[in-house]
């Protein structure tokens, strides 16, 4: 009989070796790519679900599997290792997990002579890995990018980020109408900022309201900029880099009149189906923000950047990228928003966001458009939202969020927030 989990498994084993392997990729345009399309969505779901847990506790892993392992075997045995020890350390079964585990190898085309090694390693660590598991540190970041987080936060600031790392993200969603009905509804928690919070969630697809379009999926630090921009009925609002579209969504809720803009047609695409799914509407544009032409009484730009904020979610990130390719965002950044500038009406405001924990995607992208316009002041009044903490505000009078902070509820994404306005 079939083991469902021997799929999910090589599945899981299948991305790893292209996220750590020689030339990375993240795991998003593996899945866009179709790399796991041929799943059930059982099995895909898990897939997905083993490969980020073994990227969240690789460090972990490794140095479990390092006391049992004289030399480094070849990077699929390893990662076949790997799941198998981060299964084993989070509960799963020793005989199933160890049987699978051998199995996949010995199936392998060139690695079956390994199959003896894996059972070994995988026994050992099923006798002894759980209880070394939980006494070992939270993996930490990479020194790309941990040496210039720690610079701008310090030591004790980054290990706290690494913890909610390490912890992974609860799922958040975002109300077309009552959150705290949708709170009772989902099962939810309702959150400080009007998001609502579901953990251990199944599938989102089968969850109450998803069908009728009551809700969105949105981490509850992204849905902050659009409640700091605060639209109001009938205002035109040009929400740049818009995909796939939650913020389009909460602008559109409003009762704005919404100009959804995004350079990427398949990305395009989601942001229309998710509208058609939720019943919300927006004049949707694909094209480069920079070409946008017209005026606009406010506008949202959530440019694209190093995404480090959003590790919790992404535990490939760190591995798969190594910061090479940030200077060029850095500059896309600050022409989206002297472009973005250029489209406000006079009194109008603009809020910049990024998902980013690097103060130069943030706090010195802000300080350097000052400096640019000078018809540019800070809103702080704009940040005077239920749920934001006097303490995240920044001294230029933007919104510093970390995934550190809500940690007894959960975290959330690493965000940056700040309300421009005009003349
Ligand atoms: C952080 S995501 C936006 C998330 C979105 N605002 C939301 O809330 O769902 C950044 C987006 O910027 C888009 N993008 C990148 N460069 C762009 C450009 N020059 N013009 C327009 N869109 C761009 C990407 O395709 C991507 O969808």
């Amino acid at each position: 009989m079939a083991d469902t989990g021997v799929q999910a498994r090589r599945s899981a084993v299948y991305l790893l070796d292209q996220v750590l392997g020689e030339e990375p990729r993240l795991m998003s345009e593996l899945l866009a790519s179709g790399a796991l399309d041929k799943l059930p969505p059982d099995d895909r779901a898990r897939a997905q679900r083993l490969a980020q847990d073994t990227l969240r506790g690789l460090e972990r892993a490794d140095r479990l599997l390092q006391k049992h392992l004289q030399k480094a075997p070849p990077l699929t045995v390893r990662n076949v290792l790997r799941v198998g020890t981060v299964e084993l350390c989070q509960g799963g079964a020793a005989h199933g997990v160890v049987n699978t585990m051998v199995n996949l190898v010995s199936q392998h085309r060139t690695l079956s002579h390994l199959k003896g090694l894996t059972n070994a390693v995988l026994r050992k660590i099923a006798a002894q890995g759980p209880e070394a598991w939980g006494a070992l540190r939270a993996p930490r970041l990479p020194k790309w990018l941990r040496g210039p987080l720690a610079e701008a936060w310090g030591t004790d600031a980054i290990a706290a980020m690494e913890e909610a790392h390490f912890a992974g993200a609860p799922l958040d969603l975002t109300a077309k109408g009552n959150p705290a009905a949708l709170a009772e509804a989902v099962g939810g928690t309702l959150l400080p900022t009007g998001s609502v919070r579901v953990t251990d969630a199944g599938q989102v697809s089968t969850m109450p309201g998803f069908a009728e379009g009551d809700w969105w999926v949105q981490d509850a630090a992204a849905a902050i900029a659009v409640r700091v921009l605060a639209p109001k009925e009938g205002e035109t609002v040009l929400d740049l880099c818009a995909a796939p579209g939650g913020k389009t969504m909460q602008l559109a809720a409003a009762g704005a009149v919404v100009t959804s803009v995004d350079q990427s047609h398949p990305r395009m695409q989601r942001v229309k189906e998710n509208l058609t799914r939720v019943g919300l509407k927006a004049k949707t544009l694909t094209k480069d923000a920079r070409a946008v032409e017209g005026e606009f009484d406010a506008i949202l730009l959530d440019a694209p950047c190093s995404a480090t904020g959003t590790i919790r979610r992404h535990p490939d990130l760190p591995h798969a990228k190594d910061g090479s390719e940030f200077g060029d965002l850095i500059e896309l950044q600050s022409e989206l928003i002297d472009h973005a500038w250029s489209l406000l009406k006079p009194g109008g405001r603009l809020v910049f966001c990024t998902c980013s924990l690097l103060p130069d995607e943030g706090e010195v992208q802000v300080d350097e458009a000052l400096e640019r316009h000078g018809d540019m002041t800070v809103d702080r009044a704009a940040l005077d939202v239920a749920g934001v903490n006097a303490e995240w505000i920044t001294e230029e009078g933007g919104l510093r969020l970390r995934p550190d902070f809500w940690a007894d509820k959960g975290g959330m994404d690493g965000f940056y927030i700040a309300c421009l306005r005009k003349g």
